[in-house]
């Protein structure tokens, strides 16, 4: 029995909704959801180094043949297919996870750990990644450029002896105010009630007693004695009490801490002086260069420190796509400014994600307000389907401690109930004692809250505002929440999509639905970017026009593998045909 509805639209060709059978729990039934008329050729094979296979590449070409087609001139679906059925990539890792717990229970909040001397060799990168880092974030205000070079061979090495898909964030060091080295000591501890000297003078190796080296060279001028000078957001509080050329003599009102590198900030009558850091550039000099080490190095993501606007995003992707690697490096925003916040929207369109960077936000806006700042941008990151990365300080103790705080418990819980992408450690991993058994924190209490989440049955009931500008990108957006929907409404196991830029992949990651998302893809650095992103189990994989031949070919790789099984209810959509099926695993 099978029913066809059809729908039409002005000035354009019908779409048809098949409904071949109505019930679902039946084997293949189906349901598509197609733009007519498409035409496709195959143009070439090419062999994919990766999988050392042949597959087959093609491009939608318009009905006289003279070039890539509009969507609206496509005609008559015709395909040739890779018929390559041996070759999948997954992390052994997710692979060992989904045998274990059946895929239903896989966790849907992605993780980064910021590497440093703690994490940086090859074996604890691996226990890293076995433990569930799908991103490793370096920040480029630590280190050496060769010592970053060493990390990210070594994650490759990894990604390509042991199967991972872990992604690498540059993290640019903007040119904010911080302070310098601590002269080789990894930390130094200030006491209530000592002075210390604040100066723009560098050191060598030996640093005097209670000296700090300042970064910025116009400090002595622009700090006035009353001041209050906070480091590290307030993690240790001087008051500024006496200026004597280039050093600035200041009293510790609140001990702690003090990290090499770390941020300076400075207020006057109870406000955050903010006119030399507005002055500022938000991308240095040295910035640039580390970019280019990044491009050349083939970084998966940049995050852009202090962005204050979308100009600056808008810069830094005209540089890369000058450099022919726009397409293959995401540009995030952290967002840590007043400026940021100010400008929010326009800098999230503007980028390919965008971080909660709530240790420098916390320095610049009242601590208490920094709850309400993130969730609003994991709102808005979310409205417009960018990941959203929530950053800093969520299991602080665990630096010192093997066994996180409640608070820090209930504070990752609350990133993972917003729903946010990402979750980030910071020195919990990179300088930290206990990074392994931080990174298995973020682990279960993820899981946990996601278990909940999904037990109590809270699906969303507020739709997602259109986003697509195009005609077809707005197909494809109808086509990924109804997806989510049904997903949710018939319980299905998974939801399969297939997608060569990634983009379905992440509108179906945005709808957050109730059940995992197998997403395929034909690239290596796509699969890696994808693996940011909410619920996605980036796989990558040959494959086809054909949605027929895609699907069993999955299916029987994923079967042959253990990860699902005949009978397991499944739907697939695709970028390459904007079709939605719903089927039982054969
Ligand atoms: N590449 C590195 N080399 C040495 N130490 C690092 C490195 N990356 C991070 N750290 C240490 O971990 C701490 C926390 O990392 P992070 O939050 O990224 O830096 P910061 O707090 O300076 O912004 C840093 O203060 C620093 O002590
Ligand atoms: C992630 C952050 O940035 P950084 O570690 O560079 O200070 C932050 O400020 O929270």
């Amino acid at each position: 029995m099978s029913q066809s509805i059809q729908f039409s639209t002005p000035s354009r060709t019908p779409h048809l909704l098949h409904l071949p059978n109505s019930r679902f729990h039946r084997p293949l039934t189906s349901l598509s959801f197609r733009q007519f008329p498409l035409k496709y050729t195959s143009i070439r094979a090419s062999s994919s180094p990766d999988l050392g296979s042949s597959s087959s590449s093609q491009v939608l070409h318009s009905p006289n043949g003279t070039g890539a087609a509009k969507p609206e001139e496509r005609s008559v679906v015709a395909t040739a297919v890779s018929t390559d059925t041996a070759a999948i990539d997954v992390d052994t890792v997710t692979e060992a996870e989904l045998k274990e717990n059946g895929f239903r229970s896989t966790r849907r909040t992605k993780l980064i750990c910021t590497i440093g001397p703690a994490t940086c060799g090859f074996e604890q990168l691996e226990a890293l990644a076995e433990g569930g880092m799908n991103v490793a974030r370096l920040n480029m205000c630590h280190g050496t450029r060769e010592w970053h070079r060493d990390v990210i061979r070594s994650v490759r090495k990894l990604n390509e002896e042991k199967g991972f898909a872990v992604a690498i964030m540059m993290d640019t060091e903007g040119s904010e105010i911080h302070m310098g080295d601590l002269g080789g000591e990894s930390s130094a501890k200030s006491e209530d009630g000592e002075v210390w000297t604040f100066t723009v003078r560098a050191f060598d190796s030996s640093r005097p007693a209670r000296t700090i080296s300042v970064s910025y060279d116009g400090f002595a001028e622009d700090v006035r004695v009353g001041d209050e000078l906070l480091v590290d957001g307030g993690m240790v509080r001087f008051e500024v009490i006496e200026k004597i050329g280039p050093d600035v003599k200041c009293l510790c009102t609140d001990p702690g801490l003090l990290l090499p590198r770390a941020n300076l900030t400075f207020w006057r009558d109870g406000s955050l002086v903010r006119e030399r850091n507005a002055m500022l550039p938000t991308i240095s000099s040295k910035d640039w260069l580390d970019i280019d080490f990044g491009i050349a190095e083939g970084v998966d993501f940049i995050a852009v420190s202090f962005v204050k606007s979308a100009e600056v995003i808008n810069h830094l992707k005209s540089y890369l796509a000058a450099r022919s690697c726009g397409g293959d490096i995401g540009v995030i925003a952290k967002i840590e400014s007043i400026d940021s916040l100010t400008n929010l929207e326009e800098i999230i369109i503007a980028s390919d994600g965008a971080m909660v960077a709530r240790g420098d936000l916390g320095a610049q806006i009242p601590l208490e307000q920094v709850p309400a700042a993130q969730q609003r941008i994991v709102k808005v990151c979310r409205a417009l389907n960018k990941p959203v990365i929530v950053a800093s300080q969520l299991l602080e103790s665990m630096i010192e401690y093997p066994t996180p705080t409640r608070a820090e418990v209930a504070d990752v819980s609350e990133a993972v109930r917003q729903r946010s992408d990402a979750l980030m450690l910071s020195g919990e991993s990179a300088m930290g004692q206990f990074p392994d058994k931080a990174l298995t924190v973020l682990r279960s209490v993820s899981l946990r809250i996601e278990r909940w989440w999904r037990e109590e049955k809270r699906y969303e009931s507020t739709p997602l505002q259109p986003i697509g500008s195009g005609f077809s990108d707005r197909i494809s957006e109808e086509i990924c929440n109804s997806a989510a929907k049904m997903a949710n409404n018939l319980g299905v196991d998974a939801v399969f999509v297939y997608t060569k830029d990634g983009h379905m992949a992440s509108l179906v990651s945005r709808c957050r639905p109730d059940c995992p998302i197998f997403a395929f893809t034909t690239t290596t650095s796509v699969r890696r970017r994808l693996n940011l992103q909410w619920g996605l189990i980036p796989f990558r994989l040959s494959f086809s026009e054909d949605m027929e031949s895609n699907l069993n070919k999955t299916f029987s790789l994923l079967k042959s593998r253990g990860m699902i099984k005949s009978g397991d209810l499944v739907i697939a959509v695709s970028d390459m045909l904007q079709s939605i099926q719903v089927m039982n695993v054969p």
